[in-house]
């Protein structure tokens, strides 16, 4: 296919190092490290300011061009220089306003928040409850129906896994889609492994399910639809309010990974009917290995835990609580309600100024929704056609990117989200993840915009294929041999 002729043609990437070398044509070309800007962070304001130049730049460009780049990224001290963090998805720095809570109790309340007999077990369980009363506000739900969980992977296993094995006498089907994150596909393979049998609904180009479907696909054993509200890969935005409708009217939980829309679109699990809502922490600036799963409790969702123990968060996870983590959470799950505003405006600003910017380029393309009802504005996905993902990503050093998700970042597979959308295998290669979050500043969209210029053009003249296109030749008409 198109997607290995341009691997094989195009580029041999050594992957590691600072040097590289990108060869076709018997044109190699070295790049050197490429130099970058200062960004400071104000701890208190938790803004970033870019400062002056470290290093003078040092990419070269190509032959003939007069292109100069700019130093453009951050040097934090002790990690000296550091690309430009446009991988919100992965994840998202961390508020310093967070971390002042967490320091409280790496300090002074170090109680069991569980010790139910002493000041330091209830002066600790009051700072957790306050907590778990700001992330219930955030999807207007009750705080006793937030369970906190290590992250939205582990609400995940504990919702696909644990209704339909409480209900599993009556019920024996689940509907997911096929462009859900790992551990919901994963989780749904394994319930396939104990006897369930699971419905993967399609989604059209832009990545969005069919209602149709989705009604078409439900059986009287259904149990359990488990539908993403953002996608990580392109941020589309599932129809929530709908899919919480039918499943009401048809008596099914209806299960939302919030993890890439906790915080980012409007959510409220009564108006959208969302019966179990998988929330992270560190997607919305609080700290890692905290997450929370919110369970319905009029009409009771009920469900077989994955966790046995002592029985904390109503028996549903046991273990004890981790406070400095969950009020981090907490605190970067009040700030997420009270600046949404201010961080969408900002977000989406940005996010204008880059699609426009990039899709300037010739042979370009935005993966996902154009509407921006269905769309979430902070995860803008390109593909870049007659170039290679990886490669470019290989030429963008000075900016932290992803072609995709972070946990098959790895893989030089392309992305079954995009082609779960119908995208080719050369389209799917081509296409780059670009998060734009809270501290992105317009200055860095700025520089991106004009880096990506320069090394789209600078890679497609090094690519036969887009040597080809230039010359009116029709790719489609070309057999190649081998595969
Ligand atoms: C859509 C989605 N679901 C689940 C997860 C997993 O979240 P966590 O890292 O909290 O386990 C992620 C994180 O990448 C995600 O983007
Ligand atoms: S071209 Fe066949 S897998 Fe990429």
């Amino acid at each position: 296919m198109l997607g290995n002729q341009l691997k094989s043609l195009s580029f041999q990437v050594a992957k590691h190092g600072s040097l590289f070398k990108v060869g076709s044509n018997n044109a190699i070309r070295q790049f050197s490290k490429i130099s970058r800007t200062s960004l400071a962070t104000n701890t208190t304001t938790g803004e970033l300011h870019v400062s002056t130049p470290i290093d003078p730049p040092s990419l070269h460009p190509p032959e003939g061009s007069s292109v100069s780049l700019k130093n453009s990224s951050r040097d934090d001290s002790q990690f000296g220089t550091r690309p430009i963090y446009l991988d919100v998805q992965a994840t998202t720095p961390t508020d310093p306003r967070v971390l002042d809570k967490m320091l409280e109790f790496y300090t002074g309340l170090y109680g069991n928040p569980h010790s139910a007999t002493h000041a330091y077990g209830w002066e600790t369980d009051k700072e957790v409850e306050k907590a778990r009363g700001y992330i219930a506000d955030v999807i207007g739900a009750d705080p006793k129906e937030i369970i906190f969980t290590s992250g939205a992977t582990e609400s995940n296993n504990m919702v696909v896994k644990g209704i339909p094995r409480f209900y599993k006498k009556t019920k024996k089907h689940i509907i997911t889609t096929q462009t859900e994150h790992k551990c919901v596909l994963d989780s749904a393979r394994h319930m396939q492994d104990e006897g369930f049998d699971v419905t993967y609904l399609p989604v059209n180009e832009q990545g969005l399910i069919s209602l149709d479907d989705l009604t078409n696909a439900i059986r009287k054993d259904t149990i359990l639809v488990s539908i993403m509200a953002v996608n990580n890969e392109i941020g589309v935005i599932q129809p929530l309010k709908e899919i919480g409708k039918i499943c009401r009217e048809n008596k099914i939980f209806f299960h939302a990974d919030g993890a890439q829309a906790f915080g980012k679109i409007k959510l409220d699990v009564n108006e959208m009917n969302i019966d179990c809502l998988s929330i992270s922490s560190h997607k919305i600036y609080g700290p890692m290995g905290i997450g929370a799963c919110y369970i319905r409790r009029r009409p009771r969702v009920r469900l077989d835990p994955i966790i046995s123990g002592g029985g904390q968060e109503r028996g549903l996870r046991s273990g004890t609580l981790a406070p400095p983590l969950v009020c981090g959470f907490g605190e970067a799950a009040r700030l997420v309600k009270e600046e949404m505003e201010y961080d969408q405006a900002h977000i989406h600003k940005l996010s204008e100024k880059l699609k426009n910017g990039l899709l300037s380029i010739p042979s370009t393309q935005l993966n996902g929704s154009p509407d921006p009802a269905s769309q979430y504005a902070g995860c803008v996905n390109i593909s870049f056609a007659y170039i290679e993902g990886e490669s470019l990503l290989m030429a963008l050093k000075d900016i932290a990117l992803s072609s995709g998700s972070a946990c098959t970042s790895a893989s030089l597979e392309p992305s079954y989200v995009l082609h779960a959308l119908g995208a080719d295998d050369a389209l799917a290669h081509s296409s780059i993840r670009f998060g734009i979050g809270r501290f992105t500043t317009e200055e860095e969209i700025d520089y991106v915009i004009k880096a990506i210029h320069e090394r789209v053009d600078f890679l497609r003249k090094m690519s036969p294929l887009w040597e080809m296109v230039q010359e009116g030749i029709d790719l489609d008409s070309i057999e190649w041999s081998g595969h």
